[in-house]
């Protein structure tokens, strides 16, 4: 069985960014989060990723990289593995699958048996990822769903990502994706703030994605939205 199948809720740490004044790494592992995945979209290098996995590895959780370009990526036996993003609302190919085709060409360390794919589909425009990738964001519950199927049925994917970085998403939309995938594990993210907002994204995703608050309110923030993830749960078994 995949790692993910069993994580409610993963802290995402962008490497670009701080932690809370006086909070570590160690507390961050600490906040009864299933896994930490390091990855961001602007500023991203690998002398970031480095600092930032070498940091969270030392703690007993599992820590995914999640690259933006071949250029981030770090191999380490800190981390666990790989998850690398295939855009499916790309509004340019290198994010479906031309970056994946330069990273494997320059990197003669790719370790196969720790890298898995993420299924994205990009849904908030004012996101940098919409930017960086050209997404198209203006797709109704429908064709969410839609996508979500194709990734799971006709790409073969594990995990489907709806992303709303930095905006709460539509309950409605992630729903669609969630009732149309038989096996992968649907993630979201974006905008999870405090315990009722994980709790309601939970009650439809698999596993929630909660990032800028780690940055911007620190770990008791974080600890309640686990709470509101585990809630969930037990509130409807998946
Ligand atoms: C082939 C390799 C190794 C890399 C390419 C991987 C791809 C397709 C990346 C596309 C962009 C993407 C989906 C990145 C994942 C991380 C992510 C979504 C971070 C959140 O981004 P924002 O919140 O918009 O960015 P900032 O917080 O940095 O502003
Ligand atoms: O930063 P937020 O809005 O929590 O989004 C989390 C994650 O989905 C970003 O890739
Ligand atoms: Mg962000």
């Amino acid at each position: 069985m995949s790692d993910w199948a069993d994580w409610d809720h993963i802290v995402k740490i962008d490497p670009d960014k701080t932690l809370v004044d006086g909070e570590t790494f160690e507390d961050v592992a600490a906040t009864g989060t299933d896994a930490i995945e390091v990855g961001g979209t602007t500023g991203m290098t690998e002398e970031k990723m480095k600092r930032v996995v070498d940091a969270c590895g030392k703690h007993d959780i599992p820590v995914y990289i999640e690259p933006s370009n071949p250029a981030s990526v770090v191999h380490s036996d800190r981390h666990d593995g790989y998850l690398i993003p295939v855009v499916m609302n790309a509004g340019d190919v290198t994010w479906i699958t031309g970056a994946h085709k330069e990273w494997i060409r320059i990197d003669d360390e790719i370790d196969w048996s720790r890298t898995f794919t993420e299924a994205y589909i990009v849904m908030n425009p004012d996101a940098s990822v919409a930017t960086y990738t050209q997404a198209n964001c203006d797709l109704d519950a429908d064709e969410v769903a839609a996508y979500a199927e194709a990734a799971e049925h006709l790409l073969g994917q594990d995990i489907v990502y709806v992303e709303y970085s930095g905006m709460l998403g539509d309950t409605e939309k992630v729903a669609a994706a969630a009732d149309i995938l038989d096996d992968a594990t649907l993630f979201y993210g974006g905008g999870i703030h405090d315990y009722e907002s994980a709790r309601t994204m939970a009650q439809h995703a698999d596993t929630i994605v909660v990032g800028d608050l780690v940055h911007d309110e620190g770990v008791d923030a974080v600890r309640e939205t686990v709470k509101g993830a585990q809630d969930a749960k037990a509130e409807a078994p998946q």
